[in-house]
C-alpha cells in the first residue's frame, strides 16, 4: 500500500473512531437527559400528591376539596342526575403561592375578644388585576373544630416552606414625603397586611434628610429579613444607597461594591415614585406591600457615582445638564407647592437653556443578540455633534470619547417609568439586562429640545432626533471642560444655546440629578454599572414581556 493510501485509511479510521465516541457521549448525553426529566416528573408529582381531602361549604355549597403542596383545588359536590350523566364542573384553583395567610374563623359576639365556635378557616390571596395586586380571600366553612384545625395546621406548615417570605422586617417612614401621607399610607394600606401575614415590624419615623443613613449604619442587621421603604424618590434612593453600602462597609471592601443579603421593599408615598413604578408595574401601596409579604424578589441593576476616587453613592440614575440645573433650581423654590415648584424650574431652565461643554466618554456594552437596545434603534447609533471623537484605553477597558456640547447627559439602570413617562425615561434598559442606558443629547434649538421633552410623554420617537444619541454602556465618565459649572448668578437672560456655554469660577459645582436628589460635584464624574446589585421585593410583568420579545429576537 502507498504511504498516500495508509495516511488515508488511518484518516478514515480515526474519523470512525471519533464518529463512535461522539454517538456514544450522544447517548450518554440522552440518558442522562432523561433520567433528569424523570427525577422532575417524580418531584412534580411529589408536590402534587393530595396532602388532604375534605369537604368544606363555599358560599352554600358543599365542596371537594384537595390540598396539594403547591395548591388547593374545590369541585361543588352534585347529585347524579336521573340519567347517570355526570355534569362537568370545572375545578376551582388558588395557587399557594399566593397565599399569604391563613386563619380559623370563628363566630364571635360583639366585643368578645377570644374564643367562639370554629366556622371554617379563610385564605387570605392576591389576585392579579393587570399589573396591580388585589387582596382576596376564600372561605372554607366547616364546623368541625378538628378538622379545621388539621387544615389550618397543614396550610400554616405549606406556606412556612416559601422561605423568601420576610417574618421581620425594618420600616422607614418619611413623613415629609410629597403631601406628608406617608404615615397613613402605611397605617391604612400596608399595616393591617403585614399583621394578616404575621410579619413583624421595628418602624423608624425619619426625622431629617440622612435619618435613615445613619440608623442603617449603625442596626444591628441579623435579625431582620428585609427593609422597607416608605417615601417618594429621594428616601428610596437614600435607603438603596444605606443598604449597598452598609454590605460594603460590613464586608471590609471599600473598593468592590458588595451584594446586600437584606432585600429592599417600597412603598410608594411620594409624587413620581420612579423605582416603584419600574419595580412593580404600577405606582400602587398595596401592590408593593403584597410583594414583600409574598416574597417576591428581583435582582435590580444599580450605578456607582464617584469622583476623584471617593465614592459619592450608589443610585439607580443621574442626569447632567437640563435635568440637574432645574431640580437645582427647584431646590431654591422649596417654599412652594412641589407640582408648582417643578414646573417653575424647567420653565425657568428651559428659558435659559445652555449647552455644558464636556468631555463625554463610555465604554459600551458589546452588542449581543440578546442585547435588543441597538438592534431595535439602529438609526440612534450615530455620534452628535463633537469637536473631537477617538477611542482611547484605560487598562483593558476601550473607552470611546466625544468632546462637545450637550443640553442633557442622563445615565440610567432601570426604566424609570413614572405617571408622566409611561414608557421610562430610558424604555430600552430593564431592570437586569447588562447595561445602563447613556442618553447624550447633544446642543440644538430650545424648540427642538422641547420636541424631544415633549415625546417622552407619549409612547416613543425621543430619540429619533439627530441630535440625540443612545448607548448601552458598563460606564461614563464626564468630565466639565474649564470648569463651565452653574453658580447662583446665572443670568436670568435668555440667550441662544447654541453658542454659549456658561462660563464658572474656579470651584463651581455642577448640579446633577441623582435619583432625583441634587448632588453638587465640582469635578469628574465616573458611573459605574453595577450588575443585580440589589435585591427589591416586586416583580413587573413589563420585564417578563420584555423578555420574552428579546429571545424571540434572539433566536
Ligand atoms: N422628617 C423629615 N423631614 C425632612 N426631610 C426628610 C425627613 N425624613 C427624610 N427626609 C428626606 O426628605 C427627602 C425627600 O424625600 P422623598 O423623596 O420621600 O419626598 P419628596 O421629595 O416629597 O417625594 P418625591 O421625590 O416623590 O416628590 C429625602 O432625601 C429624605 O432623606
Amino acid at each position: 500500500m502507498s504511504e498516500p493510501e495508509e495516511k488515508l485509511q488511518g484518516e478514515q479510521r480515526d474519523s470512525t473512531k471519533k464518529k463512535k465516541k461522539e454517538k456514544r457521549s450522544g447517548k450518554k448525553k440522552k440518558k442522562e437527559k432523561k433520567e433528569q426529566e424523570e427525577e422532575q416528573q417524580v418531584e412534580e408529582d411529589e408536590s402534587e400528591c393530595v396532602v388532604l381531602r375534605g369537604i368544606f361549604k363555599l358560599g352554600k355549597k358543599s365542596h371537594d376539596v384537595l390540598l396539594t403542596r403547591t395548591r388547593l383545588t374545590w369541585t361543588p359536590i352534585t347529585p347524579e342526575t336521573p340519567t347517570g350523566e355526570a355534569c362537568v364542573v370545572q375545578p376551582g384553583v388558588v395557587l399557594l403561592q399566593d397565599v399569604y395567610a391563613v386563619k380559623v374563623k370563628r363566630r364571635r359576639a360583639i366585643g368578645q375578644q377570644s374564643g367562639g365556635a370554629v366556622l371554617g378557616v379563610a385564605l387570605f390571596c392576591c389576585k392579579k388585576r393587570g399589573k396591580r395586586l388585589e387582596e382576596d380571600t376564600l372561605h372554607l366553612h366547616n364546623a368541625s373544630s378538628e378538622h379545621t384545625h388539621t387544615w389550618y395546621n397543614t396550610l400554616k406548615e405549606l406556606l412556612a416552606g416559601f422561605s423568601s417570605r420576610p417574618r421581620y422586617l425594618k420600616v422607614f417612614i418619611n413623613p415629609s414625603s410629597h403631601k406628608k401621607e406617608a404615615v397613613h399610607i402605611y397605617r391604612d394600606h400596608v399595616a393591617p397586611l403585614f399583621k394578616m401575614a404575621d410579619v413583624r415590624t421595628d418602624i423608624t419615623v425619619t426625622e431629617r434628610k440622612g435619618h435613615a443613613l445613619s440608623v442603617m449604619k449603625e442596626c444591628k442587621l441579623d435579625e431582620y429579613d428585609g427593609v422597607v421603604c416608605v417615601g417618594g424618590d429621594g428616601s428610596v434612593a437614600e435607603l438603596c444607597h444605606a443598604v449597598v453600602l452598609r454590605a460594603q462597609l460590613d464586608a471590609d471592601s471599600p473598593e468592590k461594591p458588595v451584594k446586600p443579603v437584606l432585600p429592599l421593599g417600597i412603598i410608594p408615598a411620594g409624587s413620581t415614585d420612579v423605582v416603584s413604578c419600574s419595580v412593580h408595574g404600577v405606582r400602587d401601596p398595596v401592590t408593593a406591600a403584597l410583594h414583600i409579604v409574598l416574597g417576591h424578589l428581583q435582582q435590580v441593576d444599580m450605578c456607582s457615582f464617584s469622583s476623584l476616587g471617593q465614592l459619592v453613592r450608589f443610585g439607580f440614575s443621574a442626569m447632567f445638564g437640563f435635568g440637574g440645573r432645574s431640580l437645582a433650581l427647584a431646590e431654591k423654590k422649596r417654599w412652594m407647592p412641589s407640582s408648582r415648584r417643578r414646573e417653575y424650574a424647567l420653565v425657568k431652565t428651559l428659558a435659559r437653556l445652555r449647552p455644558e461643554d464636556c468631555q463625554l466618554s463610555f465604554l459600551p456594552v458589546k452588542i449581543s443578540k440578546k442585547n435588543l437596545f441597538e438592534q431595535r434603534f439602529p438609526s440612534l447609533y450615530f455620534c452628535m455633534v463633537t469637536h473631537f471623537c477617538g477611542v482611547g484605553t484605560e487598562g483593558e477597558e476601550s473607552w470611546t470619547t466625544n468632546q462637545g456640547l450637550y443640553l442633557s447627559i442622563s445615565i440610567m439602570s432601570i426604566p424609570c417609568l413614572s405617571p408622566h413617562t409611561p414608557q421610562g425615561l430610558a424604555p430600552n434598559t430593564r431592570l437586569a439586562n447588562g447595561s445602563a442606558a447613556l442618553i447624550a443629547v447633544g446642543n440644538t434649538s430650545r424648540s427642538e429640545f422641547v420636541k424631544h421633552l415633549k415625546r417622552y410623554s407619549s409612547s416613543s420617537g425621543q430619540f429619533s432626533f439627530s441630535f440625540v444619541e443612545t448607548h448601552a454602556v458598563s460606564a461614563v465618565r464626564i468630565r466639565p471642560r474649564a470648569l463651565t459649572g452653574w453658580s447662583e448668578e446665572e443670568s436670568e437672560e435668555d440667550g441662544d444655546s447654541k453658542t454659549s456655554p456658561i462660563i464658572q469660577s474656579e470651584g463651581a459645582a455642577f448640579p446633577w440629578n441623582i435619583d432625583g436628589e441634587l448632588v453638587e460635584i465640582a469635578n469628574e464624574v465616573i458611573i459605574r454599572y453595577e450588575h443585580q446589585l440589589i435585591y427589591i421585593y416586586g416583580h413587573n410583568p413589563q420585564e417578563m414581556k420584555w423578555c420574552t420579545v428579546n429571545l424571540v429576537h434572539s433566536v
